[in-house]
């Protein structure tokens, strides 16, 4: 029998309707092809990229870009929403010092620079800056695969402004319209900033046009070291054979990048939570993800993974039970009601 068969197998043979356990079953069932083999231990790393935003100058946030460096310090010290979620659900993490503007020390330090330059001036990041950035994403995951055998990744990040180089990344990989990409980002705010917000992003794609036609470049002159490290983190997984839980805005663009450059990395991304971020569903569906395989509806907006974590946790239970409860085969059933299941 074919893994697909042995895994239908383990599903629709365990003591239950057919299908009645929906979507997790599927998104288990994806897991395990990924993997290429039924395992029965899930080992869970959640990775949080933290770095600035040179574009902050230019008024698209509602916070002092210092909180990047104080919420990444939360997280490293357990204090963060993702430190409690990942503590109370038994998940590691790390928080990783990607490009964080700040010389104290937030998690840890593979810091590329001082945060990236503003893309209304110059491109965000130099090729040099980029390339390590990029050797970031791609080690972090090698290593805790090789070091700690971890089974599946989940993505976060933190940093003040990264709601906006998403949507920049986003519009230029896709020429969508700022209108139906660009959202609040953390912070209610009016009208009138969601339109400075929009403007920003079209004229900073507008400003690099000509030196954007690879998506690696997309990302290095109107990215962020944080969405860079997400998107060679999961072509990373994809290349060593790891699934990877996707949520919030930043990492699904990511995962839209990541899927322009290597397309299998579809059978690898999981989907956990739809952001209230506009540009949520698009990216997901760029990368073959429909927003109906999307477990958790929400309302968050955060950024730092914690759909990933609730739906890793249901990835758990799922595995767990499929591994441990009774099967169909070990019903034994009267004589009568032989006869009437034979019928059906
Ligand atoms: C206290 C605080 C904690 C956060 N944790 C995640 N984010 C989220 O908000 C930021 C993106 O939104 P924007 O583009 O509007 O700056 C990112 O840092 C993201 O992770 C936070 C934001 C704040 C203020
Ligand atoms: O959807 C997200 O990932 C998001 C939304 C608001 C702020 N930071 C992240």
């Amino acid at each position: 029998m074919d893994l697909e068969a042995r895994v239908d197998e383990l599903l629709n043979g365990a003591a239950k309707p057919p299908q009645s356990l929906g979507k997790l079953e599927k998104h288990l069932k994806k897991v395990i092809l990924a993997w290429g083999e039924i395992r029965s231990e899930m080992k869970p790393h959640h990775i949080i990229f933290a770095a600035d935003n040179g574009v902050i100058e230019e008024g698209v946030v509602n916070y002092p870009g210092e909180i990047t460096y104080l919420q990444a310090k939360n997280m490293a010290d357990g204090k963060a929403t993702i430190s409690c979620f990942c503590q109370c659900n038994q998940i590691p993490y790390s928080v990783i010092d990607i490009g964080i503007n700040n010389a104290q020390e937030a998690g840890i330090d593979h810091k590329v620079a001082f945060g990236t330059k503003n893309f209304m001036k110059e491109e965000a990041m130099t090729q040099e800056e980029f390339d390590r950035a990029w050797t970031v994403g791609e080690k972090m995951v090698a290593d805790l695969i090789q070091r700690e055998g971890v089974n599946i990744f989940s993505f976060g990040e933190m940093g003040i402004g990264n709601t906006t180089t998403s949507s920049a990344v986003l519009h230029a990989l896709t020429g969508m319209p700022p209108e139906f990409i660009v959202g609040y980002g953390a912070g209610l705010s009016s009208n009138e900033f969601l339109k400075h917000k929009r403007n920003i992003v079209a004229k900073g794609v507008e400003r690099h046009k000509n030196k954007m036609q690879k998506v690696e470049d997309i990302l290095r002159c109107v990215g962020g070291f944080d969405i860079v490290g997400i998107c060679s983190g999961m072509l990373q997984c994809a290349k060593l054979g790891v699934p990877f839980v996707i949520d919030g805005f930043i990492t699904a663009v990511a995962y839209a990048c990541a899927f322009r450059i290597d397309q299998t990395i579809e059978k690898y991304g999981i989907p956990s939570h739809m952001s209230k971020e506009p540009g949520m569903a698009y990216s997901l569906l760029l990368g073959n993800i429909p927003a109906e395989d999307v477990i958790l509806h929400a309302n968050m907006a955060l950024g730092e993974g914690t759909g990933a974590i609730l739906m890793v946790s249901m990835l758990k239970t799922i595995s767990y039970t499929m591994q441990n409860m009774a099967r169909l085969s070990d019903f034994v059933l009267s004589e009568s009601a032989s006869a009437k299941t034979a019928a059906v």
